[in-house]
């Protein structure tokens, strides 16, 4: 977990001199102009959950480096506290002494940056196993590890080339190893995928996904491009002149824009491509029951009995009984019409839509195995003129 309370970023002398100007609401340029100073982040509050990807977007120069640089102490908080979990529990950053900051940022907290900064004259794995050394593991356990991570990353047999043999992609590919070997809790990547052409961008996308869904970390994103922040993001924060605007889920980011400043960044992006099932659907609190069966349509006399498990379950229109099967990622076209279909809550809208129009039936949506909700024809279009069941 890692918290940013209030957090303000000062550049230059004396840079407490802007806080009073800052309360007063006084632009940037004003700011600028009376005190020489640049206040890079204004008052910025956010909080990132363990298992979370939270993905800072905004124009260049809005702040997102100098936010996400407070959590390391790369960069210096002028005002507001950066909370992170550590050893010792729930601590402030900037107030940990020299070594305190040391052993968090060694343990705690790792970073990719844009550009690779891999060591030219190491191999991939000692690369890989710098960061492990400085932690004080002995050597064969720190060779065992680098060698797990770049297998984890689809580099093992590239252990011992030198970083100039690997294309840019694989070199950024080391650099999550690298960050991933340090088993932190939280990883702070600042726009690692921006110098990678598209096609390779979006590979490392999917890996850092797929590694997120096995390791679980606290990851905070820096990201100029949308569609990377809609697809890696759990939480999106908008940032402008140093303030963050709106920060939301990306359904919400792309539905319920706060600002004229958020909806000119969204303004191109289509729904379907965006909004998921959890953000869909309806959840079954907010159905009639009865007699153990949920009404998902009074129209259709349509009824969903849940057995004890999803495969015992079934839908019911009238007196016809149509059992349910749990969809799993493949052909949208290749449906047996002869089932209602189970999603699980991250399937987005234009796979939902398909398998309705595919299926002849409202889509069922499941968590952990449970079923928890229902998109119909009504969540589909209320989400097509831009409103989510959720926030009605
Ligand atoms: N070390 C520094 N010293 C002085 N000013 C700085 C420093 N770092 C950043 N700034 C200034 O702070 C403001 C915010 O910069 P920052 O790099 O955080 O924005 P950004 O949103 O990350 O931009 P980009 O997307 O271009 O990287 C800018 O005006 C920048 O010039």
């Amino acid at each position: 977990m890692i918290e940013f309370k209030n957090v303000d970023v000062v550049f230059g002398k004396q840079p407490e001199r802007a806080l009073p100007l800052m309360d007063n609401g006084e632009s940037l340029q004003e700011i600028q102009e009376k005190t020489g100073l640049t206040a890079a982040v204004r008052n910025a509050s956010l909080k990132v959950g363990k298992g979370e990807i939270c993905v800072l977007m905004g124009l260049s120069g809005s702040g997102k480096s100098s936010l996400l640089r407070t959590a390391n102490g790369l960069n210096p908080v002028t005002r507001g506290d950066v909370f992170l979990e550590t050893d010792q529990g729930i601590q402030n950053f900037h107030e940990l002494s020299e070594d305190q900051r040391r052993h968090v940022r060694m343990n705690r907290i790792s970073m990719v940056f844009q550009k690779f900064a891999l060591m030219p004259w190491l191999t991939v794995a000692e690369n890989v196993a710098f960061g492990l050394e400085q932690k004080g593991l002995d050597k064969s356990t720190v060779r065992t590890k680098a060698i797990e991570q770049l297998t984890l990353v689809g580099l093992g047999e590239w252990a011992d080339k030198k970083p100039s043999e690997l294309s840019g992609g694989m070199q950024q590919r080391v650099g999550l190893a690298r960050a991933f070997a340090m088993e932190t809790d939280i990883i702070l990547m600042d726009e690692p995928f921006s110098a990678l052409d598209p096609l390779i961008r979006s590979d490392l996308q999917d890996e850092l996904l797929r590694l997120q869904k096995q390791l679980n970390k606290t990851v905070l994103f820096v990201s100029h491009d949308l569609d990377e922040a809609l697809k890696l993001g759990n939480h999106i924060a908008i940032m402008k002149d140093g303030a963050i605007v709106q920060h939301d889920t990306p359904e919400n980011i792309v539905m319920n824009p706060a600002d004229d400043y958020v909806e000119a960044f969204v303004a191109h992006t289509n729904p379907i491509d965006v909004v998921n099932a959890q953000a869909l659907m309806r959840r079954f609190d907010d159905f009639r029951e009865k007699q153990g069966e949920i009404c998902l349509s009074e129209r259709d006399d349509c009824w969903l009995y849940q057995g004890d498990s999803i495969n015992n379950s079934a839908i019911r229109y009238g007196d016809t009984k149509v059992p349910l099967e749990v969809w799993r990622d493949g052909d949208t076209d290749d449906v047996n019409k002869k089932r209602a279909l189970v999603v699980p809550l991250e399937t987005r809208m234009h796979t939902v839509m398909a398998l309705r129009y595919q299926s002849g039936h409202g889509v069922l949506v499941e968590q952990d195995g449970k079923l928890v909700g229902h998109v119909g024809d009504r969540e589909i279009y209320h989400a097509m003129l831009g409103k989510l069941i959720g926030d009605k």
